[in-house]
């Protein structure tokens, strides 16, 4: 498949249901040939974002630019992108080719043109083999790649994801994201891929868009929104952080870059509430000034080096880089 470079934008769009606003004026330019994910809590927007770009929803106000053209009122066969569902929404009664080739034979194309590509998308998912068979008869995770040949054999210049992953058994959510990456790479086309789940956002995005109350809080790189929440509510999403009021202000603090001290050595003082070990590492929870929480990710080797258990008053230390001072 050719690469395809076409930018997709979102320009001030904005959806509303009745009076509820699910969306409120959102711009943002997706990495051309990236693979984004929409990550936010439940009834943040995302959905509804996803289905105004596919063109299952249609957009209150704004537009939504593909390649500098105007998507935002074109049929959803017309605009260029492709959505694979979350439930894969196959036929039960045509085959697995059949499934794949079904938006072709909507377009008119005659069934050996069409079975071929089919065949070809197949491959891509290697499913090759299993082309007669009906979905009913596949595992949930070679539903779940039906489902993505049917979305590509239209050559989209963005695949929209709902969910993808939801519907399978961790072990299978993990090795099937490999694979989405792994497609997308090969593919070079965008991907916007939707979820509630911050370890799938950092496993496969190139880019993070993180959705609160119909906006989008923060964009950026995946490292870039980890290592840098801009907002408490980032932060706290995106997990692993401390939130503290200080002096200066508030600030958020990965767990992993506190360290404990002496008591008389650290820059904050705490007593440990809690201790739990994890296998690689160990969190330690100590309550510091304000009756503030502050957790401390050490590595296993360390922290039984010089162990220490409810009760302890100890030293917290991070250094100022690791602090990262927090605008809502
Ligand atoms: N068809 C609809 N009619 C009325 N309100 C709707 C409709 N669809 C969504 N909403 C509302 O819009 C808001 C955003 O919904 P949306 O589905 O976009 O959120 P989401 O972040 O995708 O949530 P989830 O992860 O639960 O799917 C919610 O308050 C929701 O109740």
């Amino acid at each position: 498949m050719e690469h395809n470079r076409k930018e997709l934008e979102l320009v001030s769009v904005t959806k509303r249901y009745g009076t509820t606003v699910a969306v409120n004026k959102i711009s943002h330019h997706f990495q051309p040939s990236g693979y984004a994910c929409l990550l936010g809590p439940s009834g943040c927007g995302k959905s509804s974002t996803l289905r105004m770009i596919a063109g299952h929803e249609s957009v209150t106000d704004g537009a939504i630019l593909l390649g500098g053209t105007d998507i935002s009122h074109l049929a959803p066969a017309q605009r260029g992108t492709a959505m694979m569902f979350q439930n894969y929404a196959l036929f039960p009664h045509l085959s697995v080719a059949e499934n794949v080739a079904f938006s072709l034979k909507m377009k008119g194309e005659d069934k050996a043109q069409r079975l071929s590509k089919a065949g070809e998308m197949l491959e891509l998912v290697d499913l090759s083999a299993l082309g007669d068979r009906l979905p009913d008869q596949l595992s949930g995770g070679q539903q779940q790649r039906v489902a993505l040949a049917r979305a590509l054999i239209t050559r989209p210049d963005v695949l929209l994801l709902d969910e993808p992953l939801s519907a399978l058994d961790p072990f299978l959510r993990v090795r099937m994201r490999g694979e989405l990456r792994k497609l997308q790479r090969e593919l070079g086309i965008s991907f916007v891929h939707v979820t509630h789940g911050q370890d799938e956002a950092l496993a496969l995005a190139d880019e993070i868009v993180v959705m609160n109350n119909a906006v989008i809080e923060q964009a950026g790189p995946a490292r870039d929104v980890f290592n840098a929440p801009k907002t408490a509510f980032v932060a706290q999403f995106i997990g692993s952080h401390n939130v503290v009021s200080l002096a200066q202000g508030r600030f958020a603090i990965r767990a992993d870059a506190v360290q404990l001290t002496p008591a008389d050595k650290g820059t904050l003082q705490g007593d440990i509430t809690a201790v739990e070990y994890q296998g690689t590492h160990v969190s330690v929870h100590a309550r510091i000034a304000r009756d503030q929480e502050v957790m401390a990710l050490i590595p296993d080797t360390i922290f039984f080096a010089n162990p220490h258990n409810p009760g302890d008053l100890i030293g917290l230390h991070w250094d100022a880089n690791d602090q990262h001072k927090l605008t809502a």
